[in-house]
């Protein structure tokens, strides 16, 4: 029995011990349990209740009926135990506040959600890396714009890792066992933010693995991601400040266009007209705010992504001279004389 139940039982047994009653209560209770039927006197107070039992006045006798004591007993200790369970459960629960547009809300929420607090990257203080050992520009731009596209080229010339907070999470998302799994996969099909603590966490952990395996002057394009100012302003505190962002301009319409076209073989179920427009409400609602801001720190490169392909990696060049980010210099070995 745990203490706190022990507790509640002498409690109870305190409150109805005879004594403590009230004098009416009490001759009621006396009378009751123990006057036999065919008295033919009643009691006078103080007087033995039976042959071996001692005057009331030398010593309270405690209830004579375990019976009376034990339901109360039971209530009260099956009641804290179901209260304790509610709390607990709430606990859990209150851990996760749902986000996102209010009517994707109700499904969301619907999710049993793990306890992502415990991720730990977000509860740092400081900056992991200093921006003088890694250089991360983060690429952003509406569903569609042509991030991937650029990064693409941008890591052949420039020698960056491109790192898609999309593609960590649709991984998280497939890997067997994973506690996120369930959880990413209704986000990314309602347009919806992830957590932040997943989304950073796995960011972090992906740029560790890139400079451990070689990554030695730590350039990261971090393509999709700040999605929402908590994210923004986690990633720069705990893991590194980036150095600007790329903002690819596009306008919805061609930005459907490219979409519909790249679900035809895709692949992705966001790929679809209905979560087409829930990502287009998130990006204006929740994504154009950090490009605001960015941009009032003076830390936004605005490319016009509605030109071909090439042409926009043309102006990309152009702005990264302009910031003084360099293409590799490929060095070309002479191996014919060696
Ligand atoms: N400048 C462009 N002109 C025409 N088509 C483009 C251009 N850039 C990219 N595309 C095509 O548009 C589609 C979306 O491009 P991409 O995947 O690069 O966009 P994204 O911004 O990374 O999208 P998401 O945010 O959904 O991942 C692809 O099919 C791509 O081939
Ligand atoms: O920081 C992020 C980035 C992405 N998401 C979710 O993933 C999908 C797909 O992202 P793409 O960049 O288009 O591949 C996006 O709609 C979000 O649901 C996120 O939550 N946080």
């Amino acid at each position: 029995m745990s203490p706190s139940t022990t507790h509640l039982l002498r409690t109870s047994q305190l409150i109805l011990r005879p004594q403590l009653l009230s004098p009416q209560r009490t001759r009621a209770v006396r009378c009751f349990t123990t006057s036999p039927p065919n008295a033919s006197r009643l009691r006078q107070p103080g007087e033995p209740t039976g042959p071996n039992e001692p005057p009331s006045h030398i010593s309270a006798p405690r209830s004579k009926s375990p019976l009376k004591v034990w339901p109360i007993v039971a209530i009260f200790v099956l009641g804290s135990f179901l209260f304790k369970k509610i709390v607990d459960q709430q606990k859990e629960q209150g851990a996760y506040k749902p986000q996102g547009p209010a009517n994707n809300r109700q499904e969301v929420r619907s999710i049993k959600m793990p306890a992502i607090s415990n991720l730990g990257a977000t509860t740092r203080t400081s900056p992991l890396w200093s921006p003088d050992k890694v250089t991360v520009i983060f690429v952003l731009g509406g569903p569609g714009a042509g991030k991937g596209t650029q990064c693409a080229k941008i890591v052949s010339d420039y020698g960056f890792k491109h790192l898609s907070a999309g593609d960590l999470l649709r991984e998280e998302q497939d890997r067997p066992g994973s506690e996120f799994g369930e959880m990413i996969k209704t986000y990314i099909k309602e347009g919806t933010i992830v957590p932040m603590e997943v989304t950073v966490q796995l960011l972090e952990n992906a740029m560790k693995a890139s400079i451990e395996g070689g990554n030695e002057k730590g350039l990261f394009l971090i393509d999709g991601f700040p999605r929402k100012l908590d994210q923004a302003h986690a990633f720069e505190r705990t893991v590194v400040p980036s150095k600007f962002t790329l903002f690819f301009d596009c306008s919805e319409a061609v930005m459907e266009e490219r979409l519909l076209n790249r679900g035809k073989t895709s692949g992705r179920a966001d790929d679809n007209i209905e979560s087409i427009k829930k990502r287009f409400r998130t990006f204006v609602e929740t994504s154009m705010p950090v490009v605001d801001e960015m941009e009032s720190k003076g830390k936004v490169v605005k490319i016009n992504a509605e030109r071909g392909a090439d042409d926009v990696y043309e102006d990309v060049k152009k702005k990264f001279a302009e910031r003084g980010v360099d293409p590799v210099k490929l060095t070309f070995v002479n191996t014919q004389n060696a």
